[in-house]
């Protein structure tokens, strides 16, 4: 297929520092050990994207992409190789507070209504809101009028949404998102989508998802890293050159089955079947 020669992502953030000013990752490698076993869960990792830029990880099951996020975000250290983002390393954005992460599970505390959960990582870093500000993520992410509600009165997708919005709090230059919609419905998920990218695009931030959804992948990125199987290595990186914002009927045209049909031959022609869900 005619995709556009790669310009905002890089598999050499090395030999191409001006690709890598968002996520830089170079010879990254993980191995776990636990008592005599040990599994090398990535092989060698470079990818570099540009600031501000949606990068997608998307492979097989157990080929390493939470890892990449956990390492990115500081939760996980790497046997070897270098990662920043946004030209810090991971400690120091985690110290600067401006990374914002959500999870596949919205894991919110129970007890603590939205807006509490939502101001949940300010108070963690002992900062006072701008007033409003909570205020204005919870109409931005639609949950107006639920402000003192508990997680358990809400369905999946608010849950989820408060946990977008938790996570957007901090107003982050670097958020981090593991298949943040992973456990919704079909139809729920595709709202999601719309609502993030309309989110992403009133305030950009260098992003890396992790998915298993291609269409998703597809849908929200300006760069898709299609991974091999485990020890996990970037097998392709695929920029999506489809105008912004996108909307749900860009997704029935043919340039957008066209990258759908590119990706699926990367996953499942080299490697047999490797797990994504569309
Ligand atoms: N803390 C750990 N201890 C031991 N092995 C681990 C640990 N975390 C991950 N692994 C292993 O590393 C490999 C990569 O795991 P990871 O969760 O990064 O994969 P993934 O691509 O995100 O998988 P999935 O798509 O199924 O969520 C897997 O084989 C997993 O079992």
């Amino acid at each position: 297929m005619s995709l556009s020669t790669t310009t905002i992502a890089t598999q050499d953030p090395a030999g191409a520092p001006a690709l890598a000013t968002g996520i830089n990752i170079q010879g990254l490698t993980k191995t776990f050990s636990s008592g005599r076993k040990t599994v090398s869960a990535l092989g060698n990792i470079e990818l570099g994207t540009k600031k501000d830029s949606f990068l997608s990880l998307l492979g097989p099951s157990g080929c390493g992409k939470s890892t990449i996020l956990r390492i990115l975000a500081g939760l996980e250290s790497p046997s070897s190789g270098t990662t920043a983002i946004n030209g810090k390393s991971s400690a120091e954005v985690q110290r600067s507070h401006e990374i914002g992460i959500a999870f596949q599970d919205a894991a919110l505390l129970p007890w603590r209504t939205v807006h509490k959960n939502i101001r949940l990582p300010l108070e963690v870093a002992g900062i006072t809101p701008e007033p409003g500000l909570i205020e204005d993520l919870i109409d931005l992410v639609g949950l107006k009028g639920f402000e003192h509600a508990k997680p358990a009165q809400l369905s999946g997708g608010m849950r989820q949404r408060v946990s977008i919005a938790r996570c957007l709090v901090v107003q982050p230059s670097i958020m981090l998102l593991d298949e943040p919609f992973g456990a919704l419905d079909d139809m729920t998920r595709q709202r999601m989508n719309l609502e993030l990218q309309r989110i992403w695009g009133e305030k950009p931030a260098t992003t890396l998802m992790v998915t298993h959804g291609i269409a998703e992948a597809i849908f929200l990125s300006d760069v898709v890293a299609v991974m091999t199987p485990r020890p996990g290595a970037i097998a392709e990186l695929v920029e999506i050159d489809l105008p912004r914002p996108r909307t749900t009927e860009i997704m029935r045209s043919p340039e957008f089955h066209e990258y759908h049909d590119y990706i699926t031959g990367i996953l499942f022609g080299a490697h047999g079947p490797a797990g994504a869900d569309d």
